[in-house]
């Protein structure tokens, strides 16, 4: 049996609990040192033991994973290299950062214990253990970060057990990561917060922001309503990489600050140009249940049963629907689904058949 503990069972932690649990051969423990946690994953079944002791989770644990926010890391690694743990056991991490804790980790751990840092490039705005999904990590990219001297071999079992997330496993070093991550995900969400905290402002003297916000300020800004002590902490832990990029960015903002004060039309077409090429050529999305794959908007009347209505249509077609999200259903205006599909073609079956009652948007 390969036992494996989960520190931190919220939506990471819970996701990868969700992706071991039930199969044969595994026991999935997960911690907490809050008893009313405990229960509450006992509760959903999300995990086979549960327990507010540290020792015990560890306990002759294959595997542990440390899903806490990235500004305890650090000392989780200390207090479990000090417990008696399996020889030959793999503690790994899924913080969105990996410098701090591959560089303090690889100074504690002891013979015989290995630590491989880890990061699956999957999420959501969403927290806690009620959000958490078995197919999170599907065709994810899984970034591990194994600091110098960690034997092939480890990598290599950890790859291994890492199949059933059904992520792509990659490698990558630690600070070349974080250089990384904090462009295409931290500077992200700091950008996200930071316009919908403008815009909250001049909504406090005139709600009409609020009203007429649309598509576009709800596509870039669904991230602004992350967790807040996640973040706190990986924006404070990833600090020198952020100022690096914040600075970028402000050039970035003087750029267009110019553009428009010279009224440059063609100056600002061609940012829009140079940024819609490279937006382009991003790899397909990925990922799995939380994140849209092939999504396709309908504009709906506002009237009880018409969610049932299409997904009935879509039923009887044999369509398969991923995922269904009202994005605006007000009394007095038309609604908008979200319809999410995991593969175009039913995408496009989706669009026709819909097509023929409702206005369709792809
Ligand atoms: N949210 C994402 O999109 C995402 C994606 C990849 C990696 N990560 C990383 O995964 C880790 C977990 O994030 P999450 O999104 O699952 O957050 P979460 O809030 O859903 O889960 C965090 C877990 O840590 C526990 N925890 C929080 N404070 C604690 C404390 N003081 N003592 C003990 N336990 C505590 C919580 O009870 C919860 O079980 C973080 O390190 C984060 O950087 C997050
Ligand atoms: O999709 C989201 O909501 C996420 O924020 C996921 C996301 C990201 O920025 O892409 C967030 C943090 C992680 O460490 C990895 C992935």
């Amino acid at each position: 049996m390969t036992k494996i503990a989960i520190f931190g069972v919220g939506l990471i932690g819970g996701s990868l609990a969700l992706c071991y649990k039930g199969k044969p051969g595994y026991t999935v423990v997960g911690h907490s040192p809050n008893p009313k946690s405990v229960e509450k994953l006992l509760k959903r079944g999300v995990v086979d033991i549960a327990t507010t002791s540290m020792a015990e989770a560890a306990q002759d644990a294959d595997y542990l994973f440390l899903c806490v926010p990235v500004g305890m890391l650090e000392d989780y690694v200390k207090q479990l290299v000090e417990l008696p743990l399996k020889p030959g056991c793999i503690i790994t991490d899924v913080g969105s950062t990996k410098a701090s804790v591959t560089e303090s980790a690889a100074a504690v751990v002891r013979e015989g214990v290995y630590f491989i840092g880890g990061h699956p490039m999957a999420g959501s705005e969403r927290h806690g253990v009620e959000a958490a999904s078995s197919h999170l990590f599907e065709n994810a990219f899984y970034v591990l970060t194994p600091a110098e001297g960690t034997p092939e071999l480890e990598v290599d079992r950890l790859t291994a057990f890492l199949s059933e997330t059904k992520a792509q496993v990659v490698r990558v070093d630690a600070r070349e990561h974080d250089e990384i991550v904090g462009a295409i995900s931290h500077l992200p969400h700091i950008i996200a917060v930071a316009l919908v905290n403008q815009v909250r402002v001049y909504n406090e003297t005139n709600p009409l922001y609020q009203n007429l916000a649309a598509g576009g300020f709800r596509d870039i800004t669904r991230i602004a309503a992350s967790e807040p002590s996640i973040w706190r902490d990986i924006l404070v832990n990833n600090r020198e990489v952020l100022l690096k990029l914040l600075q970028d960015w402000n050039g970035e903002i003087a750029r267009f600050i110019q553009l428009i004060e010279q009224s440059d039309g063609e100056g600002i077409a061609e940012q829009f140009r140079l940024s819609g090429e490279f937006r382009g050529k991003l790899p397909e999305r990925r990922k799995g249940m939380l994140t849209s794959l092939y999504d396709i908007y309908v504009d709906v009347p506002d009237h009880p049963g018409i969610i049932g209505s299409i997904a009935t249509l879509l039923g009887n077609a044999r369509i398969n629907l991923s995922n269904l999200q009202i994005i605006e259903s007000r009394e007095d205006v038309p609604g908008i689904l979200r319809l999410s599909f995991r593969n175009q073609e039913e995408a496009d079956r989706a669009s026709e058949l819909l097509g023929e009652q409702y206005a369709v948007h792809v």
